[in-house]
């Protein structure tokens, strides 16, 4: 259970709330009070059409928070796709990077992770916010995305990062389409094939927001997607998914609670 923290003023769904330091930290804390695993921390907007900010703004977003939740026992990952980020983000206190580009951004993270011993978590990308929708194009969507993160892994382990370190992640919503999200999701366990954790991360996204859409087709708000966050969550960790990463800790967790009291069923596929 992966609890998002964006300490940004334009992420999609929570841009703003937790810029203030003192908002950030006592929301990482409130998380894993709640029961998350790790807290997520990002200082860059990933949302398609984002404006890009550069490594020492990032930095300056996450380092404080960071520190301050290491400080406090908060397990954390770093939402980075910059080595130097993510390095600076290790040295103070992060355990884990999370890479939503999988290396492809930037050639000195395999050796960052490499040298730290973290986890690395590899999400399916094709660029940066700005052209990525431009690039949702696939034949078989699944098994491009496979055969993509095939190839981030294979030069993640090239580069000497150790094979239990490593968790893939399909990336909803970059570069794909609605469809290409559900297809993914119905179809998680060819990703499984792989042989590594995969990571689920649908929280509040646009594809959600389309599918509750109004009589008059408008999306349905980000804030009021939690229920099909957590459904779709749910879902995935039946279907074998490693871990979810989502906004609302609370709401997948007593979910997960519920799952897993019925017996903990397994969807097939
Ligand atoms: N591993 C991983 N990291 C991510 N970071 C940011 C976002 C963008 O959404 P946010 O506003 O919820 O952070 N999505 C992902 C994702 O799908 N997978």
């Amino acid at each position: 259970m992966i609890g998002v923290l964006n300490v940004t003023p334009d992420s999609f769904s929570d841009g703003g709330r937790y810029v203030r330091r003192s908002d950030a930290v006592q929301h990482g804390i409130e998380m894993r009070e709640q029961g998350a695993d790790l807290v997520d921390i990002g200082g860059e907007s990933t949302r398609p059409g984002a404006e890009r900010v550069d490594a020492d703004t990032e930095v300056s977003r996450v380092l404080p928070v960071i520190r301050e939740l290491a400080a406090a026992g908060v397990p954390l990952s770093i939402d980075t796709t910059r080595a130097s980020v993510a390095a600076a983000a290790i040295e103070a206190g992060a355990a884990v990077v999370n890479d939503v580009s999988g290396g492809l951004a930037d050639p000195a993270m395999a050796k960052v992770v490499a040298d730290a011993g973290c986890p690395w978590i590899l999400m399916h990308w094709r660029g940066h916010s700005r052209q990525m929708q431009d690039l949702a194009t696939y034949h078989d969507v699944v098994a491009e995305v496979r055969a993509e993160l095939a190839q981030r892994v294979d030069q993640a382990l090239a580069a000497g990062v150790r094979p239990d370190r490593l968790v893939i992640d399909p990336g909803l919503g970059f570069a794909k389409k609605a469809e290409h999200n559900w297809q993914l999701t119905q179809r998680l366990g060819e990703l499984l094939t792989l042989g590594y954790p995969v990571l689920f991360a649908a929280s509040r996204k646009s594809y959600l927001g389309a599918l509750l859409a109004g009589p008059d087709g408008s999306p349905r708000p980000a804030d009021q997607r939690e229920a099909a966050t957590i459904a779709t969550s749910v879902l995935a960790v039946a279907a074998g998914a490693w871990g979810v990463r989502v906004h609302d800790v609370r709401g997948t967790v007593d979910a997960l609670k519920v799952w897993a009291a019925s017996g903990a069923p397994r969807l097939a596929g």
